[in-house]
């Protein structure tokens, strides 16, 4: 990556004897949209702090947009919007006012402050509400508005802290619809923290698990998988019509065809473990043995998995929000 927009190198933070953070090396290049995962306490939060300049690095550097945040915070601050899981607005004033007052604030006139705040109130929907007060706004109308006010001041970086938090799926839709629009449209950056790992592998081109104050993998979902789960990364549900019995007759000559790896069966499912190229030739087996086949599904393993799978590996005590917890599910490998 040759002008990463972010580039921390050797990032640590001490407490005490405490590495919050522990030399974190990572770069994020422009229009990138960079999930940051993890349990509670790994470190994302210090990790973002020390990238706004907040708070100061034991040893190490957070360079955003090419500045140093520790040496040049308000800078940073001018490049950066940060959108925290908790927002705070003047009760007293309308939603309009509230962003006329942010974008004020981060230096535009008046007449241009009004007018962007009723354009961005409008993209993240909220057009019909610029004139009711922030303090009558559900928790969903808060964070689209904490949107609006991060977008006003035409940030480089966008650093959102569980965005989606209290919004309804449809709005979670929008939300990460306008994320991914932004950030391909626009070039804008975004990083964002979230134990939503469906939403996270929505919209994210590339995640980060973050453990014990160090970055633990990174990559696409596509590289994850395939490191944690090496040859299983792909496999095909097949449906027949009829279920099939448990010790049906053909289960071991399909188990023998080159490149499958393992077969599960449940009733008229048969989920095998196998290489993509082969999938043609799982469906003629199955025709060839007069077998009605309903439906073929290829399947990678998703973000919750991966997840998952990398903290039974490691052991690592994940107590991050069990509502992302999923169950995996292994498949019967061939001895
Ligand atoms: N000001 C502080 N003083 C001492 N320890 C701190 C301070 N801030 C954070 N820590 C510790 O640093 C570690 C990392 O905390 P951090 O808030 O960065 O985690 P996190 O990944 O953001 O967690 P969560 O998902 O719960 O928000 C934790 O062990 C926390 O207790």
């Amino acid at each position: 990556m040759e002008n990463p927009v972010i580039d921390l190198k050797g990032l640590t933070k001490r407490y005490g004897s405490l590495k919050a953070v522990d030399d974190l090396n990572l770069k994020i290049e422009k229009g990138e949209v960079f999930g940051l995962l993890g349990p509670n306490g790994a470190g994302k939060t210090t990790t973002i702090l020390m990238m706004l300049g907040l708070t100061e690095p034991t040893s190490g550097k957070a360079l955003v947009c090419g500045i140093d945040a520790t040496s040049n915070p308000i800078l940073v601050k001018r490049k950066v919007g940060y959108m925290p899981d908790s927002i705070g607005f003047y009760d007293g004033m309308t939603a309009l006012e509230n962003l006329v007052y942010t974008g004020k604030l981060n230096g535009l006139a008046e007449n241009e402050a009004r007018q962007r705040a009723l354009d961005l109130m409008d993209l993240v929907g909220l057009g019909d509400s610029a004139h009711k007060r922030a303090s009558v706004f559900s928790r969903g109308m808060k964070q689209r508005l904490g949107l609006a006010e991060v977008l006003i001041k035409r940030p480089e970086v966008i650093i959102l802290d569980e965005p989606t938090l209290g919004i309804d799926p449809a709005g979670v839709k929008d939300f990460l619809g306008l994320i991914h629009q932004l950030s391909k449209e626009q070039g804008l950056t975004v990083l964002l923290s979230s134990h939503h790992l469906h939403q996270v592998q929505m919209v994210c081109d590339r995640v980060g698990i973050f453990a014990a104050g160090k970055m633990q993998m990174e990559g696409n979902i596509h590289q994850l998988s395939q490191t944690l789960f090496a040859e299983d990364s792909y496999s095909v549900d097949m449906t027949v019509r009829e279920p099939l019995p448990a010790s049906w007759e053909h289960l071991e000559a399909l188990q023998n065809i080159r490149d499958v790896r393992g077969v599960r069966m449940a009733g008229n499912l048969v989920q095998i473990a196998c290489a993509p190229e082969v999938i043609p030739d799982m469906v003629r087996f199955f025709v060839a043995r007069g077998l009605d086949v309903m439906g073929v599904h290829k399947r990678e393993f998703g973000l919750d998995e991966i997840y998952q799978k990398y903290f039974d590996n490691h052991q690592i005590e994940n107590n991050a929000n069990e509502k992302s917890r999923s169950i995996f599910k292994r498949y019967i490998s061939k001895k």
